[in-house]
């Protein structure tokens, strides 16, 4: 069961004071209102926060198990909410004691690794100082091993990573994240790397209706809607743009979104009464939406803009 939905402890029970201390059960809540979808993901999240409760607990009445390791894999196709999530992850960890600040610094390959000889140790070094305390994201960690070169550097930054996955845990949380089939095959070809991920945890794709509900939420985060036609234009502009290449789910999403918005503003340039209008101001129409390319490449084109 989530612990956002369990039944209040009774007063007095101990669980009930280190639930309400952490205000752990406040953040679950906020994930599950402010991300559509995304079930298995939520339910893991919830999981290992009732882990680390129930681990402090324990230990304040001696039960001491040793620091839970924190290290995850969150492996999914782009736009799947893997940063956004890792953000309210850093939040989770922070409000029940397991990282200093709780903040997030979000990496690629060429910020851990260097050129040249004797540049990827500073490098590398300098990242992880600026994440300790919180936790360190490396979006398509795959690309730091490259077998095709014996030489790569990428080596030397995974090495230091591990020193201090194992070594300073109780102060830092490293998530690696990308595609799933490449993570896979990143594991498998570093074990040591594979040996210090407690948790895997998979990004679905968002099917329509989903992508649908985003759309809206992002829309009512910004004081727009759609009208009824536009919702409707909107499902049919995602259908189409699911078959075309390069589709990357909530992200494309807000990328449609932002052309609209252009569209809808150059609409309204033209209609002078509107810009005094709060519900022409504030109203997609299904002409902001039928000017995308999307209506007029056939499937599986060039990507829309
Ligand atoms: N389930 C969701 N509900 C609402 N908004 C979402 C959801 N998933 C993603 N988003 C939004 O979509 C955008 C892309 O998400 P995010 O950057 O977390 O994806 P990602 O998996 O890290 O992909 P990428 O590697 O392309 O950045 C963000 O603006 C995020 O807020």
């Amino acid at each position: 069961m989530d612990i956002s939905e369990l039944p209040a402890p009774a007063p007095g029970n101990p669980f009930a004071a280190a639930l309400a201390a952490s205000g752990i059960t406040g953040l679950l809540a906020q994930l599950d209102r402010e991300l559509i979808g995304l079930a298995p993901v939520k339910q893991r999240i919830g999981d290992i926060a009732a882990l680390l409760l129930v681990d402090k607990l324990r230990a304040e009445r001696g039960f001491a198990a040793g620091a839970p390791s924190l290290h995850m894999s969150f492996s999914g196709n782009p736009g799947t909410g893997k940063t956004t999530v890792a953000l309210r992850m850093a939040a989770i960890l922070h409000k029940l004691g397991y990282v200093r600040k709780g903040h997030l610094v979000a990496v690629t390959r060429d910020d851990l690794v260097g050129q040249y000889i004797g540049h990827t140790a500073p490098k590398t070094r300098e990242v992880l100082k600026k994440a300790m305390g919180g936790v360190l994201f490396i979006d398509e960690a795959y690309y730091l091993y490259r077998p095709e070169n014996e030489r790569d550097y990428g080596q030397e930054a995974i090495e230091i990573l591990l020193q201090v996955m194992e070594n300073q845990r109780d102060d830092l949380v490293v998530i690696l994240a990308g595609y799933k089939d490449r993570m896979d095959t990143f594991f498998a070809s570093n074990p040591g790397m594979s040996s210090r991920i407690a948790h895997h945890i998979d990004f679905p794709d968002y099917g329509v209706a989903e992508l649908g509900q985003i759309a809206g939420l992002m829309l009512s985060t910004m004081h727009y809607r759609f009208d009824d036609e536009a919702a409707r234009v909107f499902t049919d502009y995602l259908e189409r743009r699911m078959a075309q290449p390069h589709f990357a789910n909530a992200r494309s999403v807000r990328n449609a979104l932002d052309r609209a918005r252009l569209r809808h503003a150059s609409r309204l340039m033209g209609q002078p009464d509107a810009l005094a209008d709060d519900a022409a101001l504030t109203t997609i129409t299904a002409p902001d939406l039928l000017a995308s390319r999307v209506f007029s490449l056939p499937v599986r084109e060039q990507a829309p803009c």
